[in-house]
Protein backbone atom coordinates (compact mmCIF):
# COMPACT_ATOMS: atom_id res chain seq x y z
CA UNK A 1 0.00 0.00 0.00
CA UNK A 2 1.24 3.49 -1.24
CA UNK A 3 1.15 6.37 1.73
CA UNK A 4 1.90 9.95 2.20
CA UNK A 5 1.53 10.23 -1.28
CA UNK A 6 0.87 14.02 -3.35
CA UNK A 7 -1.64 14.81 -4.89
CA UNK A 8 -0.12 14.79 -8.47
CA UNK A 9 0.25 10.98 -7.68
CA UNK A 10 -2.91 9.95 -6.20
CA UNK A 11 -4.85 11.70 -9.02
CA UNK A 12 -2.55 9.84 -11.67
CA UNK A 13 -3.13 6.66 -9.96
CA UNK A 14 -6.85 7.11 -9.57
CA UNK A 15 -7.41 8.30 -13.38
CA UNK A 16 -5.43 5.32 -14.80
CA UNK A 17 -7.93 3.15 -13.10
CA UNK A 18 -10.89 4.57 -14.53
CA UNK A 19 -11.88 3.65 -18.03
CA UNK A 20 -15.41 4.98 -19.44
CA UNK A 21 -18.15 2.62 -18.24
CA UNK A 22 -20.29 1.71 -20.93
CA UNK A 23 -22.67 3.81 -23.35
CA UNK A 24 -26.76 3.31 -24.09
CA UNK A 25 -28.79 4.35 -27.05
CA UNK A 26 -31.06 6.74 -26.03
CA UNK A 27 -33.80 9.04 -27.02
CA UNK A 28 -32.26 12.59 -28.26
CA UNK A 29 -33.84 14.50 -25.44
CA UNK A 30 -32.76 12.77 -22.39
CA UNK A 31 -29.05 12.88 -23.93
CA UNK A 32 -28.96 16.65 -21.98
CA UNK A 33 -26.17 16.51 -19.29
CA UNK A 34 -25.11 13.61 -21.02
CA UNK A 35 -21.81 12.66 -22.35
CA UNK A 36 -21.66 11.63 -25.95
CA UNK A 37 -19.75 8.43 -26.73
CA UNK A 38 -19.42 8.05 -30.10
CA UNK A 39 -17.72 10.94 -32.90
CA UNK A 40 -20.55 12.02 -35.06
CA UNK A 41 -20.22 13.18 -38.39
CA UNK A 42 -22.25 15.21 -40.64
CA UNK A 43 -24.08 13.41 -43.47
CA UNK A 44 -25.94 16.36 -45.01
CA UNK A 45 -24.77 19.11 -45.45
CA UNK A 46 -26.06 22.64 -44.07
CA UNK A 47 -27.74 24.22 -45.39
CA UNK A 48 -28.69 21.20 -48.22
CA UNK A 49 -28.74 24.25 -50.66
CA UNK A 50 -27.41 27.71 -52.06
CA UNK A 51 -30.27 29.90 -49.47
CA UNK A 52 -31.41 33.75 -49.35
CA UNK A 53 -30.06 34.76 -45.70
CA UNK A 54 -32.53 37.91 -46.60
CA UNK A 55 -36.32 38.57 -47.79
CA UNK A 56 -35.69 40.53 -51.08
CA UNK A 57 -34.94 40.00 -54.73
CA UNK A 58 -32.13 37.17 -55.90
CA UNK A 59 -30.76 38.74 -58.89
CA UNK A 60 -27.37 38.48 -61.60
CA UNK A 61 -24.30 40.82 -60.87
CA UNK A 62 -23.81 40.87 -63.89
CA UNK A 63 -27.41 42.39 -64.75
CA UNK A 64 -26.76 45.09 -62.11
CA UNK A 65 -23.10 46.30 -62.38
CA UNK A 66 -23.35 49.86 -63.52
CA UNK A 67 -26.38 50.64 -61.04
CA UNK A 68 -26.09 53.43 -59.08
CA UNK A 69 -28.27 56.00 -57.39
CA UNK A 70 -29.01 58.03 -59.95
CA UNK A 71 -29.02 55.33 -62.69
CA UNK A 72 -31.19 52.28 -61.09
CA UNK A 73 -31.01 49.23 -63.26
CA UNK A 74 -34.98 48.38 -63.75
CA UNK A 75 -35.33 44.14 -63.73
CA UNK A 76 -38.66 42.08 -64.45
CA UNK A 77 -39.52 39.83 -61.72
CA UNK A 78 -40.50 36.51 -62.86
CA UNK A 79 -41.32 34.71 -59.80
CA UNK A 80 -42.08 34.55 -56.04
CA UNK A 81 -40.36 31.90 -53.73
CA UNK A 82 -41.42 31.40 -50.12
CA UNK A 83 -39.30 29.56 -47.88
CA UNK A 84 -39.81 25.72 -48.54
CA UNK A 85 -40.14 26.25 -52.39
CA UNK A 86 -38.59 26.22 -55.08
CA UNK A 87 -38.45 27.81 -57.89
CA UNK A 88 -38.70 26.36 -61.69
CA UNK A 89 -37.38 29.17 -63.58
CA UNK A 90 -34.23 29.74 -64.56
CA UNK A 91 -33.63 33.59 -64.11
CA UNK A 92 -32.50 34.77 -67.32
CA UNK A 93 -30.71 38.34 -67.98
CA UNK A 94 -32.55 41.56 -66.81
CA UNK A 95 -34.81 39.15 -64.74
CA UNK A 96 -35.24 38.64 -61.20
CA UNK A 97 -36.97 36.89 -57.99
CA UNK A 98 -38.81 38.12 -55.18
CA UNK A 99 -37.13 35.62 -52.56
CA UNK A 100 -37.91 35.05 -49.10
CA UNK A 101 -34.95 34.26 -45.92
CA UNK A 102 -34.85 30.46 -45.96
CA UNK A 103 -35.76 29.37 -49.78
CA UNK A 104 -33.61 27.91 -52.59
CA UNK A 105 -31.84 29.83 -54.80
CA UNK A 106 -33.05 29.43 -58.66
CA UNK A 107 -30.96 28.67 -60.82
CA UNK A 108 -28.70 31.75 -62.90
CA UNK A 109 -28.78 34.14 -59.70
CA UNK A 110 -25.23 35.30 -57.94
CA UNK A 111 -26.91 38.18 -55.65
CA UNK A 112 -29.51 38.68 -53.10
CA UNK A 113 -30.86 42.57 -52.65
CA UNK A 114 -33.03 43.31 -49.21
CA UNK A 115 -36.58 44.79 -50.03
CA UNK A 116 -34.92 48.17 -48.41
CA UNK A 117 -32.13 48.65 -50.71
CA UNK A 118 -34.73 48.15 -53.64
CA UNK A 119 -37.99 50.15 -54.83
CA UNK A 120 -40.77 47.64 -56.42
CA UNK A 121 -43.56 46.72 -57.74
CA UNK A 122 -45.37 43.37 -58.67
CA UNK A 123 -43.80 43.54 -62.10
CA UNK A 124 -40.57 44.89 -61.61
CA UNK A 125 -37.49 45.97 -59.10
CA UNK A 126 -35.29 49.03 -59.17
CA UNK A 127 -31.63 48.07 -58.09
CA UNK A 128 -29.74 51.24 -56.90
CA UNK A 129 -26.47 49.60 -56.26
CA UNK A 130 -23.56 46.94 -57.87
CA UNK A 131 -22.97 44.07 -55.87
CA UNK A 132 -20.40 41.40 -55.92
CA UNK A 133 -21.21 38.14 -56.76
CA UNK A 134 -21.76 36.10 -54.24
CA UNK A 135 -23.35 38.61 -51.77
CA UNK A 136 -25.87 38.00 -49.12
CA UNK A 137 -26.12 34.49 -50.24
CA UNK A 138 -25.51 31.24 -47.37
CA UNK A 139 -24.03 28.54 -49.57
CA UNK A 140 -24.41 25.21 -48.97
CA UNK A 141 -22.27 23.42 -46.47
CA UNK A 142 -21.43 26.32 -44.38
CA UNK A 143 -22.51 26.03 -41.48
CA UNK A 144 -21.58 21.86 -41.79
CA UNK A 145 -20.36 19.74 -44.74
CA UNK A 146 -20.94 16.25 -45.42
CA UNK A 147 -17.89 14.03 -43.72
CA UNK A 148 -17.20 16.95 -41.04
CA UNK A 149 -16.71 15.88 -37.61
CA UNK A 150 -19.05 18.24 -35.92
CA UNK A 151 -19.23 16.22 -32.41
CA UNK A 152 -16.18 14.55 -30.98
CA UNK A 153 -17.34 11.63 -28.63
CA UNK A 154 -16.47 12.85 -24.59
CA UNK A 155 -18.30 15.92 -25.41
CA UNK A 156 -20.98 17.25 -23.13
CA UNK A 157 -24.14 17.65 -24.65
CA UNK A 158 -25.83 20.67 -23.86
CA UNK A 159 -28.76 22.57 -25.88
CA UNK A 160 -26.50 23.62 -28.98
CA UNK A 161 -25.43 19.81 -28.82
CA UNK A 162 -29.08 18.61 -29.15
CA UNK A 163 -29.86 20.85 -31.94
CA UNK A 164 -27.15 19.68 -34.04
CA UNK A 165 -27.72 16.40 -33.45
CA UNK A 166 -31.63 17.07 -34.21
CA UNK A 167 -30.45 19.12 -37.56
CA UNK A 168 -28.80 15.60 -38.46
CA UNK A 169 -31.59 13.71 -38.20
CA UNK A 170 -30.48 11.56 -35.03
CA UNK A 171 -33.57 10.72 -32.93
CA UNK A 172 -31.21 8.37 -30.61
CA UNK A 173 -27.70 9.27 -29.17
CA UNK A 174 -25.39 7.20 -27.79
CA UNK A 175 -23.79 8.30 -24.47
CA UNK A 176 -22.33 6.97 -21.59
CA UNK A 177 -24.60 5.49 -18.67
CA UNK A 178 -24.27 7.75 -15.77
CA UNK A 179 -21.77 6.77 -13.27
CA UNK A 180 -23.33 5.02 -9.93
CA UNK A 181 -22.27 5.72 -6.73
CA UNK A 182 -22.84 4.26 -3.41
CA UNK A 183 -22.72 6.67 -0.10
CA UNK A 184 -22.00 5.34 3.11
CA UNK A 185 -21.60 6.98 6.37
CA UNK A 186 -19.28 5.36 9.27
CA UNK A 187 -19.69 6.65 12.64
CA UNK A 188 -21.39 5.14 15.61
CA UNK A 189 -22.13 8.77 16.97
CA UNK A 190 -24.06 9.03 13.75
CA UNK A 191 -27.95 9.75 13.48
CA UNK A 192 -30.53 9.85 10.49
CA UNK A 193 -31.18 13.23 10.02
CA UNK A 194 -34.72 13.13 11.10
CA UNK A 195 -33.84 11.77 14.37
CA UNK A 196 -33.86 13.91 17.68
CA UNK A 197 -29.86 14.33 19.00
CA UNK A 198 -29.02 12.68 22.01
CA UNK A 199 -25.92 13.15 24.07
CA UNK A 200 -22.71 12.40 22.58
CA UNK A 201 -24.52 11.86 18.82
CA UNK A 202 -24.68 14.03 15.64
CA UNK A 203 -26.43 13.88 12.46
CA UNK A 204 -25.44 12.61 9.55
CA UNK A 205 -24.77 15.72 6.98
CA UNK A 206 -21.45 13.74 4.75
CA UNK A 207 -23.80 11.47 2.93
CA UNK A 208 -26.26 14.46 2.07
CA UNK A 209 -23.20 16.61 1.34
CA UNK A 210 -21.67 13.84 -1.08
CA UNK A 211 -24.84 12.75 -2.75
CA UNK A 212 -25.59 16.65 -3.87
CA UNK A 213 -22.10 16.55 -5.04
CA UNK A 214 -22.75 13.71 -7.18
CA UNK A 215 -26.23 14.95 -8.18
CA UNK A 216 -24.67 18.43 -9.16
CA UNK A 217 -22.22 16.09 -12.18
CA UNK A 218 -25.22 14.30 -13.20
CA UNK A 219 -24.15 11.19 -11.78
CA UNK A 220 -26.88 8.77 -9.81
CA UNK A 221 -25.80 8.93 -6.19
CA UNK A 222 -27.32 6.30 -3.92
CA UNK A 223 -27.14 6.64 -0.13
CA UNK A 224 -26.64 3.50 1.87
CA UNK A 225 -27.35 5.30 5.64
CA UNK A 226 -25.40 5.20 8.45
CA UNK A 227 -23.60 2.57 9.71
CA UNK A 228 -21.96 1.87 13.15
CA UNK A 229 -17.85 1.55 13.76
CA UNK A 230 -18.14 -1.39 13.51
CA UNK A 231 -15.94 -3.68 10.72
CA UNK A 232 -18.87 -6.66 10.03
CA UNK A 233 -21.71 -3.78 9.85
CA UNK A 234 -19.05 -1.43 7.48
CA UNK A 235 -18.14 -4.84 5.18
CA UNK A 236 -21.84 -5.87 5.03
CA UNK A 237 -23.26 -2.88 3.93
CA UNK A 238 -20.06 -2.67 1.28
CA UNK A 239 -21.00 -6.32 -0.09
CA UNK A 240 -24.68 -4.86 -0.65
CA UNK A 241 -23.16 -2.38 -3.14
CA UNK A 242 -20.62 -3.76 -4.58
CA UNK A 243 -22.75 -5.31 -7.65
CA UNK A 244 -24.72 -1.96 -8.36
CA UNK A 245 -21.90 0.89 -7.78
CA UNK A 246 -19.74 1.85 -9.93
CA UNK A 247 -17.82 3.92 -7.07
CA UNK A 248 -17.98 3.59 -3.53
CA UNK A 249 -17.77 6.47 -1.23
CA UNK A 250 -17.42 6.17 2.74
CA UNK A 251 -17.07 8.84 5.10
CA UNK A 252 -15.10 8.55 8.66
CA UNK A 253 -12.81 5.80 10.21
CA UNK A 254 -10.26 6.17 7.94
CA UNK A 255 -7.15 7.83 10.38
CA UNK A 256 -5.75 6.03 13.33
CA UNK A 257 -8.35 5.96 16.00
CA UNK A 258 -9.47 2.53 17.88
CA UNK A 259 -12.85 2.72 15.88
CA UNK A 260 -11.18 3.36 11.95
CA UNK A 261 -12.13 0.62 10.04
CA UNK A 262 -12.32 1.82 7.24
CA UNK A 263 -9.38 -0.26 5.73
CA UNK A 264 -9.83 -2.70 6.81
CA UNK A 265 -13.08 -3.18 5.75
CA UNK A 266 -12.20 -2.43 2.32
CA UNK A 267 -9.71 -5.37 2.17
CA UNK A 268 -12.02 -7.38 3.74
CA UNK A 269 -14.29 -7.68 0.94
CA UNK A 270 -11.27 -8.02 -1.56
CA UNK A 271 -10.32 -4.87 -2.23
CA UNK A 272 -6.84 -3.94 -3.13
CA UNK A 273 -5.60 -0.28 -0.99
CA UNK A 274 -4.11 1.52 -3.74
CA UNK A 275 -3.05 4.33 -1.09
CA UNK A 276 -3.81 6.05 2.35
CA UNK A 277 -2.89 9.22 3.12
CA UNK A 278 -2.17 12.28 0.68
CA UNK A 279 0.00 14.77 1.32
CA UNK A 280 -2.70 17.62 1.65
CA UNK A 281 -5.00 19.47 4.21
CA UNK A 282 -7.46 19.16 4.80
CA UNK A 283 -8.15 15.40 4.46
CA UNK A 284 -4.87 13.73 4.93
CA UNK A 285 -6.27 9.99 5.60
CA UNK A 286 -8.04 9.53 2.77
CA UNK A 287 -7.86 6.13 1.61
CA UNK A 288 -8.68 4.79 -1.78
CA UNK A 289 -9.19 1.01 -2.46
CA UNK A 290 -9.96 -0.85 -6.06
CA UNK A 291 -12.42 -4.09 -6.06
CA UNK A 292 -12.87 -5.37 -10.03
CA UNK A 293 -13.65 -1.72 -12.01
CA UNK A 294 -14.80 -0.18 -8.76
CA UNK A 295 -13.08 2.50 -6.72
CA UNK A 296 -13.55 2.52 -3.45
CA UNK A 297 -12.95 5.95 -1.54
CA UNK A 298 -12.62 6.06 2.16
CA UNK A 299 -12.74 10.06 3.07
CA UNK A 300 -11.96 11.58 6.39
CA UNK A 301 -15.09 12.30 8.79
CA UNK A 302 -14.38 15.46 8.81
CA UNK A 303 -17.53 17.20 6.84
CA UNK A 304 -15.22 19.91 4.81
CA UNK A 305 -12.02 17.49 4.42
CA UNK A 306 -14.90 14.83 3.12
CA UNK A 307 -15.98 18.03 0.64
CA UNK A 308 -12.60 18.90 -0.50
CA UNK A 309 -11.26 15.51 -1.07
CA UNK A 310 -14.67 14.84 -3.24
CA UNK A 311 -13.85 17.75 -5.12
CA UNK A 312 -10.14 16.74 -6.12
CA UNK A 313 -10.54 13.16 -6.15
CA UNK A 314 -14.02 11.78 -6.25
CA UNK A 315 -15.14 14.35 -8.88
CA UNK A 316 -12.18 13.79 -11.86
CA UNK A 317 -12.98 10.28 -11.52
CA UNK A 318 -16.87 10.37 -11.60
CA UNK A 319 -15.90 12.37 -14.65
CA UNK A 320 -13.59 10.34 -16.49
CA UNK A 321 -15.85 7.28 -16.22
CA UNK A 322 -18.80 9.51 -17.41
CA UNK A 323 -16.58 9.56 -20.42
CA UNK A 324 -15.89 13.38 -20.17
CA UNK A 325 -12.44 14.76 -21.73
CA UNK A 326 -12.82 17.85 -19.31
CA UNK A 327 -12.26 17.10 -15.63
CA UNK A 328 -9.85 20.27 -14.31
CA UNK A 329 -10.69 22.61 -12.74
CA UNK A 330 -10.36 26.19 -14.13
CA UNK A 331 -7.47 27.90 -12.36
CA UNK A 332 -7.43 31.66 -12.27
CA UNK A 333 -4.77 34.54 -10.91
CA UNK A 334 -7.06 36.44 -8.17
CA UNK A 335 -6.53 39.66 -5.55
CA UNK A 336 -6.56 38.42 -1.85
CA UNK A 337 -9.15 40.44 -0.14
CA UNK A 338 -8.00 39.39 3.38
CA UNK A 339 -4.97 38.15 4.60
CA UNK A 340 -4.47 34.27 5.64
CA UNK A 341 -1.58 34.06 8.63
CA UNK A 342 -1.20 30.30 8.82
CA UNK A 343 1.75 28.88 7.31
CA UNK A 344 1.30 25.20 6.61
CA UNK A 345 3.93 22.55 6.45
CA UNK A 346 1.57 20.69 4.02
CA UNK A 347 -0.39 21.76 0.85
CA UNK A 348 -3.75 23.11 2.11
CA UNK A 349 -7.06 23.55 0.07
CA UNK A 350 -8.80 26.89 1.87
CA UNK A 351 -12.69 27.75 1.31
CA UNK A 352 -13.31 30.92 -0.84
CA UNK A 353 -15.62 32.76 -2.60
CA UNK A 354 -14.40 34.26 -5.88
CA UNK A 355 -15.97 36.83 -7.74
CA UNK A 356 -15.23 39.21 -10.96
CA UNK A 357 -15.30 42.71 -10.71
CA UNK A 358 -13.84 45.38 -13.78
CA UNK A 359 -11.42 42.46 -15.13
CA UNK A 360 -9.75 41.65 -12.20
CA UNK A 361 -11.15 38.68 -10.35
CA UNK A 362 -11.14 38.85 -6.24
CA UNK A 363 -11.26 36.02 -3.67
CA UNK A 364 -12.36 36.30 0.01
CA UNK A 365 -11.75 33.94 3.15
CA UNK A 366 -14.26 32.95 5.37
CA UNK A 367 -12.92 33.22 8.92
CA UNK A 368 -13.69 29.53 10.09
CA UNK A 369 -11.71 27.31 7.76
CA UNK A 370 -10.89 24.22 9.74
CA UNK A 371 -11.85 20.75 8.30
CA UNK A 372 -14.80 20.33 11.04
CA UNK A 373 -16.47 23.12 10.17
CA UNK A 374 -18.90 22.83 7.87
CA UNK A 375 -20.91 26.24 8.22
CA UNK A 376 -18.46 28.29 6.19
CA UNK A 377 -18.43 26.36 3.53
CA UNK A 378 -21.78 28.02 2.26
CA UNK A 379 -21.62 30.14 -0.35
CA UNK A 380 -17.99 28.90 -1.65
CA UNK A 381 -17.30 28.78 -5.17
CA UNK A 382 -13.61 28.35 -5.18
CA UNK A 383 -10.73 27.00 -2.95
CA UNK A 384 -7.09 29.06 -2.68
CA UNK A 385 -4.09 26.47 -3.10
CA UNK A 386 -1.32 27.26 -0.43
CA UNK A 387 1.92 25.18 -1.07
CA UNK A 388 3.51 23.53 1.74
CA UNK A 389 5.95 26.01 3.57
CA UNK A 390 4.43 29.26 1.63
CA UNK A 391 2.83 32.23 3.54
CA UNK A 392 1.24 34.05 4.89
CA UNK A 393 -0.69 35.87 2.14
CA UNK A 394 -1.50 39.41 2.63
CA UNK A 395 -4.75 41.39 2.10
CA UNK A 396 -3.77 42.71 -2.08
CA UNK A 397 -1.64 39.81 -2.83
CA UNK A 398 -1.93 38.23 -6.24
CA UNK A 399 -2.84 34.42 -5.33
CA UNK A 400 -4.32 31.04 -7.88
CA UNK A 401 -7.68 29.97 -6.98
CA UNK A 402 -10.15 26.52 -8.24
CA UNK A 403 -13.16 27.83 -9.63
CA UNK A 404 -15.44 24.70 -8.95
CA UNK A 405 -17.96 25.18 -11.05
CA UNK A 406 -15.69 25.74 -14.10
CA UNK A 407 -13.91 22.60 -15.06
CA UNK A 408 -11.56 22.72 -18.22
CA UNK A 409 -9.24 19.93 -20.08
CA UNK A 410 -6.78 18.36 -18.46
N1 LIG B 1 -3.93 10.77 16.37
C1 LIG B 1 -4.39 11.33 15.23
N2 LIG B 1 -5.66 11.65 15.17
C2 LIG B 1 -6.17 12.18 14.04
C3 LIG B 1 -5.31 12.40 12.95
C4 LIG B 1 -3.96 12.02 13.04
O1 LIG B 1 -3.17 12.19 12.09
N3 LIG B 1 -3.55 11.47 14.19
N4 LIG B 1 -5.84 12.97 11.81
C5 LIG B 1 -6.95 13.84 12.02
C6 LIG B 1 -7.46 14.26 10.73
S1 LIG B 1 -6.46 15.27 9.85
C7 LIG B 1 -8.66 13.89 10.28
S2 LIG B 1 -9.19 14.50 8.77
C8 LIG B 1 -9.55 13.01 11.02
C9 LIG B 1 -10.12 11.94 10.10
O2 LIG B 1 -10.96 11.18 10.82
P1 LIG B 1 -11.72 9.92 10.28
O3 LIG B 1 -11.77 9.89 8.82
O4 LIG B 1 -11.20 8.74 10.96
O5 LIG B 1 -13.20 10.23 10.66
P2 LIG B 1 -13.90 9.99 12.04
O6 LIG B 1 -12.90 9.85 13.10
O7 LIG B 1 -14.88 8.94 11.89
O8 LIG B 1 -14.65 11.38 12.17
C10 LIG B 1 -13.99 12.62 12.17
C11 LIG B 1 -14.98 13.73 12.55
O9 LIG B 1 -15.99 13.84 11.57
C12 LIG B 1 -17.28 13.67 12.15
N5 LIG B 1 -18.15 12.93 11.20
C13 LIG B 1 -17.93 11.66 10.82
N6 LIG B 1 -18.88 11.26 9.96
C14 LIG B 1 -19.72 12.30 9.80
C15 LIG B 1 -20.90 12.48 9.04
N7 LIG B 1 -21.39 11.49 8.26
N8 LIG B 1 -21.52 13.67 9.08
C16 LIG B 1 -21.01 14.66 9.85
N9 LIG B 1 -19.88 14.54 10.60
C17 LIG B 1 -19.24 13.36 10.59
C18 LIG B 1 -17.01 12.84 13.38
O10 LIG B 1 -18.02 12.93 14.31
C19 LIG B 1 -15.68 13.42 13.84
O11 LIG B 1 -15.87 14.61 14.55
O12 LIG B 1 -8.87 12.37 12.06
C20 LIG B 1 -8.07 13.24 12.87
N10 LIG B 1 -7.51 12.50 13.94
O1 LIG C 1 -6.73 16.29 7.18
MO1 LIG C 1 -7.86 16.50 8.48
O2 LIG C 1 -8.47 16.99 7.17
O3 LIG C 1 -9.27 17.24 8.57
O4 LIG C 1 -7.51 18.07 9.33
MG1 LIG D 1 -11.31 8.77 13.20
Amino acid sequence: MRTNITLEEALEILLRQSPPIESIHVPLLESVGGVLAEDVFCDVNMPPFDKSPLDGYAVRSEDIKNASRDEPIILEVVDFIPAGYMSRKKVSQNQAVRIMTGAKLPEGVDVVIRFEETNFTDQEVKIYNAYPSGANISRMGEDMEVGDLVLKAGSVIDAPEIGILATLGKGYVHVYRKPRVAILATGSELLEIQQPLTEGKIRNSNSYTIAAQVKKLGAEPLMLGICDDDIETIKSRLKSTLGWADIIITTGGVSVGDYDLAKEAFQEVGAEILFWRVKMKPGTPIAVAKYEDKLIFGLSGNPAAAYITFEQFVRPIIQKKAGKSTYKFMEVHSVLENEFNKISSQNRFVRAITYYKDRKYYTKLPEKHSSGVLSSLAGTNSLLYIPAGTGPYKAGEEIKVQLLNHPEVL
